[in-house]
């Protein structure tokens, strides 16, 4: 028998769980679709296009409903002689000014070979060069805009909806899409461009646990055989969707998560509750550790030194009482330690992302108050995301017997030594770094 070998007892189709799959139908979405639909019928009428604005919170089905209902539009377009519409889907993720946009729709309306450069032309060149692609297009252009708040000036925004008001435009008549997840990008808009962006705008509310469960109940049929649910599953991967952010995303992948786990614990072959809460807490674990990674270098450090105090049993521990830790170990990766207030700034970053708990105690008799900070989360966690500042650092030797099965890479090069005395002077290579 091969190492590998196919699964087939748990999914039928796993992709029918993942981020680019596209449902048949869109469940829960009724009174939004009716809204779209509307705004939409314009194109079919043969008529200037509605411009559209969709918001709501991450996950919430405005993408999902936008391919549906382009999809479905450009398929009934095909059914009227006198209309040519055409579609252009582009995210902004990555795309911070309206120059950007122009050259990207630009190049979408041009063929490979004549492509032009993201750089270097003036912002009215190029806007020329749009007006002139997109009016020898003819017919009906769509032009959807994801994730359009990335876009950090309205240039494009004012520019496209007006541009046959403005005469640029005579033999194509352009529609836009907005989509954004936020809200306060709406009401910062200036007011010329809010009412042509705006001027049908649909709301998409967060999912409520029985929306939720409806959604992945259609997934589920398509992704998992037959019976390998347990009854319990759907309801709990809603409720945890419900409770969190009513987002469907996230809920999906909770749901694919449980799938997984049940597939490698070979003693089973259907999803349990319990393969949802151990899914749950590894998709959690996940989300930490990219927010840890995500943090600065001082972030790391401020971090690091928590985690030897609490590992010494000193917490929770009042910021003053970190900071000898914090500037040692900033001294060991040559870094200069920020002063007190900076590093406390890092602790209450910390604690906004639920790395660490913070309490606020008070004084005593003569008043004042004061914070005590904890870790709130295991250790071998954060360990594990720490692992590059621990080799810079050196590991430390409160943490030397949780180094092995939290940070196998970094246990296996450094040196350890007792103390928290000044590393060795003479010191050569910073992962070998010791606290002798
Ligand atoms: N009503 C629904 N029916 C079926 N699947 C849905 C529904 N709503 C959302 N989904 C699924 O949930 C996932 C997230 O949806 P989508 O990408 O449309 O969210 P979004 O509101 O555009 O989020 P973001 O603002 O983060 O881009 C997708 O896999 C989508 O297919």
């Amino acid at each position: 028998m091969g190492l590998f070998e196919r699964d087939t007892d748990i999914y039928r189709d796993r992709d029918a769980l993942r981020e680019d799959y596209q449902p048949a139908e869109l469940v829960g979405r009724d009174e939004e679709l009716t809204t779209y639909t509307s705004a939409l019928q314009p194109v079919i009428n043969g008529e200037q296009p509605n411009n559209v604005f969709l918001y709501g919170k991450t996950g919430v089905g405005k993408t999902a409903a936008t391919r549906y209902l382009l999809d479905h539009l450009r398929e009934d377009a095909e059914e009227y002689d006198d209309i040519a519409l055409d579609i252009i889907f582009l995210n902004c993720d990555g795309l911070s000014s309206s120059y950007q946009v122009a050259t990207h729709l630009v190049n979408e309306l041009r063929a490979e070979h004549n492509q032009i450069s993201t750089t270097g032309y003036p912002l009215a060149t190029v806007y020329e060069m749009l007006w002139e692609d997109l009016d020898s297009h003819g017919g009906t252009v769509l032009i959807v805009l994801d994730e359009i708040d990335n876009i950090g000036d309205d240039s494009i925004l004012y520019q496209l909806p007006r541009a046959r008001a403005n005469g640029k435009l005579e033999d194509t008549q352009v529609g836009l899409i907005g989509i954004s997840n936020d809200f306060s990008f709406r009401d910062d808009l200036s007011p010329k461009v809010k009412s042509s962006l705006c001027e049908n705008e649909i709301h998409f509310p967060a999912y409520d646990a029985t929306d939720l469960k409806a959604i992945l109940q259609q997934r589920a049929s398509v992704a998992f055989h037959d019976g390998v649910l347990e009854d319990g599953v759907i309801p709990l991967c809603a409720a945890y969707g419900a409770k969190d952010a009513g987002d469907a995303r996230q809920s999906i992948d909770l749901l694919m998560k449980a799938g997984d786990v049940a597939r490698d614990d070979e003693t089973t072959t259907t999803i349990t509750e319990g393969h949802v809460d151990r899914g749950r807490t590894a998709l959690e674990r996940g989300r930490i550790e990219e927010g840890i990674r995500g943090l600065t270098e001082h972030g790391h450090l401020v971090l690091y030194a928590l985690v030897t105090n609490d590992l010494e049993g000193e917490t929770p521990i009042r910021s003053r009482d970190v900071r000898p830790r914090y500037t040692r170990f900033a001294e060991l990766a040559e870094r200069d330690p920020l002063v007190p207030r900076r590093m406390r700034d890092h602790l209450s970053e910390l604690a906004m992302l639920g790395i660490i708990s913070v309490t606020e105690r008070n004084e005593g008799r003569r008043g004042g108050t004061y914070r005590e900070y904890e870790l709130d989360m295991p250790v071998e966690q954060v360990l594990s995301a720490l692992s590059e500042t621990v080799k810079l650092v050196g590991v430390h030797e409160s943490v030397v017997e949780l180094a092995e099965d939290a940070m196998p890479d970094v246990a296996a090069a450094a040196t350890h030594a007792e103390g928290d005395e000044p590393a060795d002077a003479d010191r050569s290579d910073a992962s070998l770094a010791s606290f002798e």
